[in-house]
This record gives structure tokens, sequence and C-alpha cells, in this order.
């Protein structure tokens, strides 16, 4: 399996406030990588830095190295970069004045220039299918996203991200603000994407159990530095750090 990003000694700043400290990590192809941590530990800003939308934030500066497909991000072309990596955030946002179809619709057009109405159809539905929502709209694609549910309109997201094609996906927090039965559905979702597919995820969670769940490989981070990474049934089994240990018996929980 080879390595699809790779950080070098990787530092970054927003003005003059470090949030990480040269951090060193390899995320696999085909796997599913969780970066678990506490509220602040820089999980966000790490996955940020991957598709380079830290580009727009004013006084943000990096050092070290970001490899992504074994390019330097810097040489990328950050829209390709985007293309090739889907992002799906905390809090859903399916665009509100189109329709369940448009919303996925639009990503196949636009990222993959896609014109043919039928190659359209079937990515949609593709899409849909894969992100477990498919069953929930299929006799109402006209509606808007307003009359989905919460996790329905997070679902609707993730098949406007699939719809891109991405080699990989970053998820940040994806089930934060979603009820237990839509957070399983999303998870189980993404373990098929990625054992039929072959997308890449990476996950950022707060959440131990769910790191457990969805996870072959886990980075542990604490106030910007990695903890210890490595596959999940390993760091399970046995931690090496006492801040895993701490995290895994539940020590933090009423602190996250
Ligand atoms: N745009 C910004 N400007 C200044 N500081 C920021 C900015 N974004 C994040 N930070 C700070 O950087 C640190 C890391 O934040 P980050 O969002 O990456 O952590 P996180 O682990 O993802 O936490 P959370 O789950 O709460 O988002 C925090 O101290 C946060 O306050």
């Amino acid at each position: 399996m080879r390595e699809v990003i790779r950080t070098e000694r990787l530092s970054f700043w927003y003005g003059s406030k470090k949030v990480l400290h040269d951090v060193e990590l390899s995320i696999m192809e085909n796997s599913i990588t969780a970066i678990l941590g506490h509220s602040g530990s820089g999980k966000s800003t790490l996955l940020k830095v991957f598709n380079r939308m830290t580009d727009l934030i004013p006084g943000a500066r990096m050092s070290g190295k970001v490899e992504v497909f074994g390019k330097d991000v810097r040489e990328w072309d950050p829209y390709e970069l985007r293309r090739r990596m889907g992002m799906l955030f905390q809090i859903p946002n399916p665009f509100p004045h189109l329709s369940i179809y448009d919303n996925v619709a639009i990503a196949a057009q636009v990222s993959r220039n896609i014109k043919d109405k039928k190659e359209i159809q079937a990515t949609v539905e593709w899409a849909l299918r894969a992100a477990a929502l498919w069953d929930d709209v299929e006799d109402r694609l006209d509606d808007f996203p307003y009359k989905l549910s919460g996790g329905q309109q997070q679902r609707l997201c993730l098949a406007r991200a699939l719809a891109m094609k991405p080699e990989i996906l970053l998820l940040d927090e994806p089930t934060a603000n979603i009820d237990f039965e839509n957070t399983i559905i999303i998870e189980n979702a993404l373990k098929d994407i990625a054992k039929s597919s072959g997308i890449t995820i990476v996950i950022v969670t707060h959440l131990p159990d769910q790191a457990v769940r969805v996870s072959n490989y886990m980075i542990i981070m604490n106030r910007g530095v990695v903890v210890e990474g490595g596959k999940t049934e390993e760091i399970v089994r046995n931690p090496k750090e006492k801040f895993t240990k701490l995290l895994f018996n539940g020590f933090f929980r009423e602190k996250i």
C-alpha cells in the first residue's frame, strides 16, 4: 500500500499562535484513518493544510512539508488538489437553492465536466446509494434539502462530495451534529465506500468509540502534537502512550 498523504516536520501558525508542532504522519491508500483528539488539538487545521484551504486564512503560515500523491502541496494547483480531495464539514451545508438531485449533479457537472444527461443521472444515483440516501429520496429528488433531516442533509453532502469522484475524502467531525442512528448509517456508508470504491478516507473525530468503529489506522493528537499513530487494532490492543490509554479509558470523557 502506498502513502497518499505524508507530512514531514509540519508546523503551522495562525498569526503568532503555533497550533501544529513538527507533525510527521502518513495516510495510507485505500484505508480509513481517524485523526483523534480533543477540541483544539489541531485536527481540522491538519485537514485544511492537506487541501490548502489554509491559503484562504490571513496570517496563516506553515513550515515543513506536506506531500499529496508524492507531490508537495505547494506545487499543486489548489483547485485540482481540492477536486481530488473531497471534503465534508461538521455542519451539513447542502446548496439550499438546488434540488436534492441538482445538489449532487452539480458536483459531477462542474468538477468533472460531465455533460451527458445519462452519465450525470448514473453518477447521481451511484453517489446517493453510496451515501445511503437513495432509498430515502428516490421518489422526491426534486425536493429541496430543507425537507430532509440533519442526518439526511449530511448524507446528501457526502453524496455531493462523492459525485466529484475524489481519490481522498476528508471528513471533519461529520457526525458531530447528528443523532446516533444517522451516525451509524454514515459510518457504515464510509466503510462500504472505502471497500468498494477504493477511496481513501480521513476522518477527524473527538470520539474514541467512533475512531475504533470506523478506522483501519489512527493518529492520536494532543495540543498540535502527534502522540502516536498506527493500525487501529494495534493501538487499541496495546496503546504505547499514557495519553492514549487515558483517552480510551474515558478519563477525558467529561472534557470532550
Ligand atoms: N482561523 C483561525 N484563526 C486563529 N486561530 C485558529 C483558527 N482556526 C483554528 N484556530 C486555533 O487553532 C487551534 C487548533 O484548532 P483546530 O480547529 O485545528 O482544532 P481541532 O482539533 O479541529 O478542534 P475542533 O474540533 O474544536 O475544531 C485552536 O486553538 C484554535 O482556536
